[in-house]
C-alpha cells in the first residue's frame, strides 16, 4: 500500500500524511534535483510558534524543518512577517505533528495555502518527538519526503541511493543563491545616525529593522562585495555588519578573506553566520555541531557578569573556542553546552554574537545587543579620532556610490 514517509539517510523512516505541495513518488524522485525535491538536512526547531518567521529565514536553505511544537498554523500567515526577500523561501519542507487547516484571523492566509504557493511540502501526523530524539541521538542528516509502496523494498532502496548521491551541505553554494545581487539603501525614519553596510549572506529583515529603528542607514550589499569597495564607499560607512546566512562557514573562504581585510580598518559586527566568519577571520576555526541550536529558548550566559538571557538561535556550526587568538574575548557562552555564543576583539574592532538578538522568532531579551553594537562602533571611531561620516577616501578610486534611497 502506498504511504508517505520521511526517509532519513541512515535508513530510518517516519510515516505521515502529505499536505501542501505534492510529495513525489519514489519513481518521480529519480528525475528531481535536490533543489527540486522535498529533500534537505533535517533539523528540529523548539520554538513554540512564529512558524512563518522560521519558514522564511533564509539560513534554512537546503534544510527540512521539524517543529517540536505539536500544533502549527492556528494564527495563519502573513507576508508582513517574511524574514527573507527570497520568496519562495529556500527551506525544503516542513514536518509537524499537526498542521492547523481551519479558519484564520481576517487579513491572514492559511499556512497550508502559503506553503502550497511556495511549492513546499509538509508531512503531518508525524511522531515528531520520536523524530527529534532520533536526530538528537544520531545528529542532523539528510532526509526526503516521498510516497512509496511500503511492501516494495526496491523502491525504498532506490530512495536511499538517491539520498546518498545528494552533494554534502558543505559542497553547496547557498550564500550565492540567497544573498543580495545588488546594493540597496534603506533609510531610517530619522536621519543623522550612523551608516552601516549590511553584508547580505541571507539576511533576516528583522536585523535590518532593528538597525533602522536605531536611526542607522542600512546599505544591503552582496555577499562578495570587496573590502576595497566597502572601505571606500561614498558616503563612507561607520561599520560593516555581517548578516546571518545558510550553509557551512568553513567553505566560505573568499567571504572570510574579505572580513579579514576589513579588520582593524573599520568596526566589523556580526550575527550568526557573520559571527562565524569573524571567528574564522580572527584565525579561529568552525566545526559542525551534532544537531545545532534551533529555537527561541536557548539560554546564553554573559561571561563577564554571569547573567543569563534566553535567546533565539538557528545554527548548526560553531566557532571553536580553543582556536581563537589571545586578544579575543568570549563574551557569551551557551548555558546548556558551553559553546561559544559571542566574541569581542577590541584590537581588531570586531564584535559578534552567535544567537539572534533581533529574535523573530523568540524572546526580545537580547535586543539591547544592537545598542551595544552601535556603541562599539562609536567607541572605535572615537579611539581612531574619526568624526561621524568623515572617513577619508585615500584610494582615490572610490567604492560604492549610492544612487538613492528606497
Ligand atoms: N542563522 C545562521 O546564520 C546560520 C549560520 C550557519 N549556516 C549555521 O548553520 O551554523
Amino acid at each position: 500500500m502506498e504511504k508517505t514517509f520521511l526517509i532519513l539517510a541512515d535508513g530510518t523512516r517516519f510515516e505521515g500524511t502529505g499536505k501542501g505541495f505534492a510529495i513525489p513518488t519514489a519513481s518521480d524522485l529519480a528525475d528531481l534535483s535536490p533543489e527540486q525535491a522535498p529533500c534537505g538536512e533535517v533539523v528540529f526547531n523548539t520554538t513554540m510558534g512564529a512558524y512563518h518567521e522560521i519558514l522564511t529565514d533564509a539560513s534554512y536553505a537546503g534544510q527540512i524543518i521539524v517543529m517540536t511544537c505539536p500544533h502549527i498554523g492556528n494564527y495563519g500567515s502573513s507576508p508582513d512577517w517574511n524574514e527573507t526577500v527570497c520568496i519562495p523561501p529556500p527551506c525544503r519542507a516542513l514536518i509537524v505533528r499537526d498542521l492547523y487547516t481551519g479558519p484564520v484571523p481576517e487579513g491572514r492566509l492559511s499556512v497550508e495555502k502559503v506553503l502550497e504557493d511556495w511549492r513546499l511540502s509538509v508531512l503531518t501526523s508525524v511522531d515528531t518527538r520520536a523524530l527529534t530524539l532520533h536526530i538528537r541521538e544520531k545528529g542532523a542528516m539528510y532526509g526526503v519526503l516521498v510516497r512509496l509502496d511500503d511492501a516494495d523494498p526496491q523502491a525504498f532502496s532506490t530512495v536511499l541511493a538517491w539520498l546518498a548521491a545528494v552533494p554534502p551541505m558543505e559542497a553547496r553554494d547557498f550564500v550565492g543563491a540567497v544573498g543580495a545581487k545588488t546594493t540597496s539603501t534603506h533609510a531610517p525614519a530619522q536621519s543623522g545616525g550612523m551608516r552601516f553596510a549590511l553584508v547580505d549572506y541571507g539576511e533576516k529583515q528583522s536585523i535590518q529593522n532593528q538597525l533602522l529603528s536605531r536611526g542607522v542607514t542600512v546599505d544591503i550589499v552582496p555577499p562578495r562585495t570587496s573590502a576595497k569597495e566597502l572601505l571606500h564607499a561614498e558616503p563612507s560607512y561607520d561599520a560593516i555588519f555581517l548578516s546571518n546566512g545558510p550553509g557551512d562557514p568553513a567553505v566560505l573562504i573568499h567571504e572570510t578573506d574579505i572580513v579579514r581585510s576589513l579588520m582593524g580598518k573599520i568596526p566589523v559586527l556580526g550575527i550568526c553566520l557573520g559571527h562565524q566568519l569573524i571567528g574564522k577571520a580572527l584565525g579561529g576555526t568552525t566545526s559542525k555541531m551534532k544537531f545545532g541550536h534551533h529555537g527561541g529558548n536557548q539560554p546564553v550566559r554573559e561571561t563577564e557578569s554571569g547573567r543569563v538571557m534566553v535567546t533565539c538561535q538557528n545554527h548548526g556550526y560553531q566557532v571553536d573556542a580553543e582556536s581563537l587568538p589571545e586578544s579575543t574575548v568570549i563574551t557569551y557562552v551557551n548555558a546548556n553546552d558551553g559553546t561559544v555564543e559571542g566574541l569581542k576583539d577590541e584590537q581588531k574592532g570586531v564584535i559578534s554574537v552567535q544567537f539572534h538578538p533581533e529574535a523573530s522568532p523568540g524572546p526580545w531579551d537580547a535586543r539591547r545587543l544592537f545598542d551595544d553594537f552601535i556603541a562599539f562602533a562609536h567607541a572605535w571611531k572615537t579611539r581612531q579620532g574619526i568624526s561621524h561620516g568623515t572617513r577619508q577616501d585615500t584610494s582615490g578610486k572610490g567604492g560604492i556610490h549610492h544612487a538613492g534611497t528606497n
